[in-house]
């Protein structure tokens, strides 16, 4: 994983973008800063034109901010232009949603583009692009047009195309929303191993937690134009902060309620009958046996509702709610208990004892 002290790589400073509107000018990005570092993997997460287009957009300077600075590799690219800004531009490099291949052109055509435009000679294009075919896997299929391949492998050819120009960034715009999930996954495999074999930043935007959860090591969470909620990906997705953030994550960590317990605790009285206790375990402690260190330590039973167990990051996360059955005194010890060994607890309501 990155370390946290590498040095950055993108850096935006409080940019802020509007576009004309009938009744004046609409507000899109609404003062983002933000730093992804070298060798990262970075999510930006955000719903249907929460802004995240336009602000990835910005960091390669298709558009242009209203105010605010980006820098890149040092660079500030939003105080360039012409050639400089094209020059610049070769050190990023970016996928897309629909792959944006030219269709008359073969694989490997479509990957020596960036180099022809560079104006290198025609011996080492050819020696440049196989090798990026090799790369994502495509060797085999250099001479195939794009409406002879599949959608991921489209977007293969799209990820060596990007690095045809040797990027320290590669940029994401929802690079896997029009493939299915499997296809998405091997993309994302790819994007990880790219990350890994040649040190390349990533930054992706997308509206699935499921992606960021895949690959990310941080993530941010736009929303109306504002990072709501930024962090490392574990952290977000064990104690989301945001309302928005939490609304993505249902679709990826299941905490939500049986509809029998929430009848349950709908019809219990605070303080009466028995706490229903969700108790988080992450990282190292979620393999320690403190469940049944509490039933064995306190006079207390624990019923158990619920349990999931995932993985973040390779990092375990478990999730699970228990009826807990005893005096006050009991459940506040083992309560404490729970507390002191670092795991959450936390008291959803009460049912009544009989049910
Ligand atoms: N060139 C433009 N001119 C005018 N308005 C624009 C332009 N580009 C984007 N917008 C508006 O800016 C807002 C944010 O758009 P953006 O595409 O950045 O959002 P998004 O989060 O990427 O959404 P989606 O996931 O639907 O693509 C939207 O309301 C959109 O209509």
């Amino acid at each position: 994983m990155t370390a946290a002290d590498a040095p950055e790589m993108i850096r935006l400073e409080r940019l802020e973008k509007s576009f004309p509107g009938a009744g004046g000018p609409v507000p899109v990005l609404r003062g983002i800063s933000l730093t992804v570092r070298r060798g990262e993997i970075f999510g930006i997460i955000g719903r249907s034109g929460a802004g995240k287009s336009t602000l990835i957009r910005c960091v390669n300077q298709l558009e242009r901010a209203s105010s605010g600075k980006v820098f890149v590799a040092g660079q500030e690219l939003s105080a360039l232009s012409g050639r400089e800004l094209r020059a610049a531009r070769r050190r990023i490099g970016m996928i897309f949603q629909h792959f944006n291949l030219l269709s008359s052109r073969t694989a490997l055509e479509n990957v020596a583009l960036p180099l022809e435009l560079a104006g290198e000679k025609k011996d080492a294009i050819r020696a440049a692009a196989l090798p990026l075919l090799e790369l994502v896997g495509l060797a085999g299929k250099a001479d195939r047009h794009p409406s002879e391949l599949s959608g991921g492998e489209k977007q293969r050819v799209g990820i060596a195309r990007a690095l045809a120009s040797r990027p320290e960034v590669l940029l994401c715009d929802e690079a896997t929303s029009a493939l299915d999930p499997e296809t998405t996954r091997s993309i994302l495999g790819l994007l990880k191993d790219i990350n890994r074999k040649l040190g390349l930043t990533i930054a992706l935007i997308t509206h699935e937690m499921a992606v960021i959860k895949e690959i990310c090591d941080r993530v941010a969470v736009l929303d109306h134009g504002q990072v709501v909620e930024e962090g490392k990906v574990f952290d977000v997705f064990t104690a989301p902060q945001a309302e928005v953030t939490r609304k993505f994550l249902e679709d990826v960590v299941d905490r939500a309620l049986p509809p029998r317990l929430r009848e349950r605790l709908a019809a219990g009285a605070p303080g009466r009958g028995n706490p229903v206790i969700r108790v988080i375990f992450t990282g190292a402690r979620a393999h320690d046996p403190i469940i049944s260190e509490v039933v064995r330590r306190y006079d207390v039973l624990l019923n158990i509702l619920q349990g999931s167990i995932e993985y973040i990051q390779e990092a375990p996360y478990g999730n699970l709610l228990v009826e807990a059955i005893g005096s006050d005194e009991a459940i506040a010890a083992a309560l404490d208990y729970i507390r002191s060994n670092h795991l959450g607890a936390e008291i959803l309501g009460h049912v009544a004892g009989d049910a």
